[in-house]
């Protein structure tokens, strides 16, 4: 694709009849999304249902059988600083210190290799305001096995902070922590979403994080029936089988705690995680705008 650059103003993911099949499976079917500037996607559903393949697909690192991935109108393309990845763990480099991970990704893009390893100006006043930021000014020069979990995911996303990427995309990264750094690391990436207007997509197994955290609730799912009817052995990919707009409170975890928060979740549930409740497409519940179906042909 054509970037343009790091840092530049994201508008609009477009997701058009993606299919993705490895070997015989079907592992995506008919993938619609819109997805603009701003919005912090939460995709969840049950293992196998997709989502981190759906993540390596907008990333660029794999690509689609079928349909189009666009990212301002181009083609996804291959990896580029457009889109940027926290996985749930080994972001980080073992051998470098937590400075030296932040910075890694301004060496790679920006130096050459005839350049000896040199930090340009700037830099590192930058990667240390984000340290602070991610409350990790203390661990700058230590090497991340002398860090807790949670201080590792700070870490890691404070890496892909400094890239400024437009999208970034996020596979399970609070999934190896403690509930309290959980919920910890939760409330500090609303703040950074908040204020950096991030543009985020979410990977979780967690429905209380996906709910709270997201602005918008994706779920991903191979649990529904079409026209083929209900027979299991259709070779039958996840589908995006509901899309719900959501409030998020930046800075408060009261909201875990209401009827209504509890009632989405179960719901949330029933739309894509019991393989004997199986919605028909025609009754998905895509309420969101930037959300659609087209129409599959069987
Ligand atoms: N490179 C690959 N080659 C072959 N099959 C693959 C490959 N990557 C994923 N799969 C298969 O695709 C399906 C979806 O995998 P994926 O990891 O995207 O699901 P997921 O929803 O993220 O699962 P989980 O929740 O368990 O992490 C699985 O059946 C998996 O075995």
């Amino acid at each position: 694709m054509t970037s343009t650059g790091s840092g530049a103003a994201f508008k609009k993911l477009e997701i058009t009849d993606v299919v993705k099949n490895y070997g015989s499976k079907c592992v995506l079917d008919d993938i619609d999304l819109h997805v603009s500037h701003g919005e912090f996607c939460t995709l969840v559903g049950p293992s196998g249902c997709g989502k981190s393949t759906l993540l390596r697909l907008i990333l660029g690192q794999e690509q689609a059988n079928q349909g189009s991935i666009l990212v301002e109108g181009q083609p996804a393309g291959f990896p580029d600083p457009y889109r940027g990845i926290v996985f749930q763990r080994y972001s980080l480099f073992p051998h470098l210190s937590v400075l030296d991970n932040v910075l890694l990704g301004k060496h790679l893009t920006h130096q050459r290799w005839w350049m000896p390893w040199r930090r340009q100006s700037g830099w590192k006043e930058e990667a240390m305001s984000l340290l602070e930021r991610v409350r990790l000014t203390e661990a700058a020069e230590k090497y991340p096995h002398e860090l807790s979990g949670g201080m590792q995911q700070r870490a890691a996303i404070a890496q892909a902070l400094i890239m400024k990427h437009p999208v970034l995309l996020m596979d399970e990264p609070f999934g190896a922590l403690d509930p309290d750094t959980r919920e910890d690391l939760q409330i500090f990436l609303l703040d950074i979403w908040e204020k950096e207007q991030l543009t985020i997509f979410f990977v979780t197994h967690d429905l209380e994080e996906a709910c709270f955290l997201g602005s918008r609730l994706l779920v991903l799912s191979q649990y529904y029936t079409d026209d083929r009817g209900n027979d299991p052995d259709v070779n039958r990919g996840g589908k995006i089988v509901a899309d719900h707009p959501l409030k998020n409170i930046a800075g408060s975890t009261v909201i875990k705690d209401q009827m209504e928060f509890r009632d989405l979740i179960e719901s949330v549930r029933r739309e894509g995680f019991n393989p004997e409740i199986r919605q028909h497409v025609d009754t998905f519940n895509l309420n969101h705008p930037d959300s659609f179906r087209t129409l599959n042909e069987y």
